[in-house]
C-alpha cells in the first residue's frame, strides 16, 4: 500500500502514516502539500496524510482548499499528540544558536519559548525532520531544528530542549485522504465533513446554525475560507458528529434546500 506525505522519516506526518498504515506501508514522501493532494488525485497513491489543525497554531486554511479544488475525498481522521524539541548538532549550547529552521507550523507552536532567545532568528522551512537531516549531512553550525525526538535520533541530533510548544498537550489533527469512494464498506460514520457555498442573504449563517443545533446534531468546527471566483464571498467548512445516520442526512437535504451548495469531503469516525 502507497501513502503519500509531506516530509520524511522523522517528520511528524510519516509517524502517522506508520500509525495509521503500519511499519509495512510504502511511505511517499513530497515536498508540498499540494504534491501529496495531486498524488492522491491520480491515485498514484492509495492514501495521503494531511495536517489539518493544530491545538495551538489552528486551521492549515490551505489544506482544506486542497481538498476542494482536487476533489479528494475524507476517509478517516487522526490526533497526534505533537511534542518539540530543539535541537542542533553535537557539542554546541543554545548560545551558539543564531537560526532555528522548521516548518511554520512547528515554529507556531513554539514562538513563545524563543521570546527568552531574541538572537535566535525563526525560519521557515519544509518541514521539521528534513531540516534536522540537513543539518546533520551537512554538518551545519549555529542553526537549530525543531522536531520530534525520533528525528534527534534518527539524524544524530544533540537535544538543548525538550517538550518546547508553547502548550505542553498540543494536538495535531491529519485527515486521511483518498480519491472519492461512495461505498463506506464496514464503515459506521457518525462524523462528516462538509463544504457550504451559501447564498449571501442576511442571516443566513445564524438560520444554518439554529436548523443544526435544532436536529442535535453536534457541530464540532466550522471555518469560513474565500471563494476565490467571487472575491469577498465565503463557503463554510462544517464537521459535524451525529449519532444517528438519519438525522444527518436529513438535515443536509434541509441545508442542499435552503442554504446553497453542498459537497461532502467525506463521513467517517470520530477519533477525537
Ligand atoms: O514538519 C512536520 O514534521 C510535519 O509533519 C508538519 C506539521 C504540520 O503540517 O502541521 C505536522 C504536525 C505539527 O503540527 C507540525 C508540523
Amino acid at each position: 500500500m502507497k501513502i503519500a506525505i509531506q516530509g520524511i522519516p522523522g517528520s511528524f506526518h510519516h509517524q502517522v502514516a506508520i500509525n495509521c498504515f503500519g511499519q509495512d506501508a510504502e511511505i511517499i514522501g513530497f515536498r508540498t502539500f499540494e504534491e501529496v493532494a495531486r498524488c492522491v488525485s491520480q491515485v498514484a497513491c492509495d492514501f495521503g496524510v494531511l495536517a489539518i489543525e493544530n491545538s495551538i497554531a489552528g486551521a492549515i486554511l490551505p489544506n482544506y482548499e486542497l481538498i476542494d479544488r482536487y476533489n479528494l475525498t475524507i476517509k478517516d481522521e487522526y490526533y497526534l499528540p505533537i511534542s518539540h524539541n530543539f535541537m542542533c548538532l553535537k557539542g554546541q549550547s543554545i548560545a551558539d544558536i543564531t537560526e532555528v529552521r522548521s516548518h511554520p507550523m512547528a515554529l507556531l507552536q513554539c514562538k513563545k519559548f524563543f521570546e527568552q532567545y531574541p538572537q535566535i532568528k525563526l525560519i521557515d522551512d519544509i518541514d521539521t525532520a528534513s531540516v534536522a537531516r540537513r543539518i546533520r549531512d551537512e554538518r551545519i553550525k549555529n542553526v537549530g531544528a525543531i522536531a520530534s525526538k525520533t528525528a534527534a535520533k534518527i539524524y544524530g541530533l544533540e537535544l538543548l530542549a525538550e517538550n518546547i510548544q508553547t502548550v505542553k498537550d498540543n494536538f495535531t489533527r491529519f485527515i486521511i485522504l483518498q480519491k472519492p469512494v461512495l461505498d463506506l464498506g464496514f464503515i459506521k460514520p457518525n462524523k462528516a465533513s462538509i463544504k457550504v457555498t451559501m447564498k449571501n442573504e442576511k442571516g443566513i449563517l445564524a438560520r444554518l446554525l439554529t436548523v443544526i443545533s435544532e436536529s442535535e446534531l453536534d457541530l464540532s468546527k466550522i471555518q469560513s475560507i474565500p471563494v476565490i471566483d467571487k472575491p469577498w464571498e465565503y463557503a463554510f467548512f462544517i464537521d459535524l458528529q451525529f449519532d444517528d445516520y438519519k438525522v444527518y442526512q436529513a438535515v443536509i437535504e434541509v441545508v442542499k434546500k435552503e442554504f446553497g451548495d453542498v459537497k461532502v469531503f467525506g463521513e467517517y469516525v470520530n477519533r477525537k
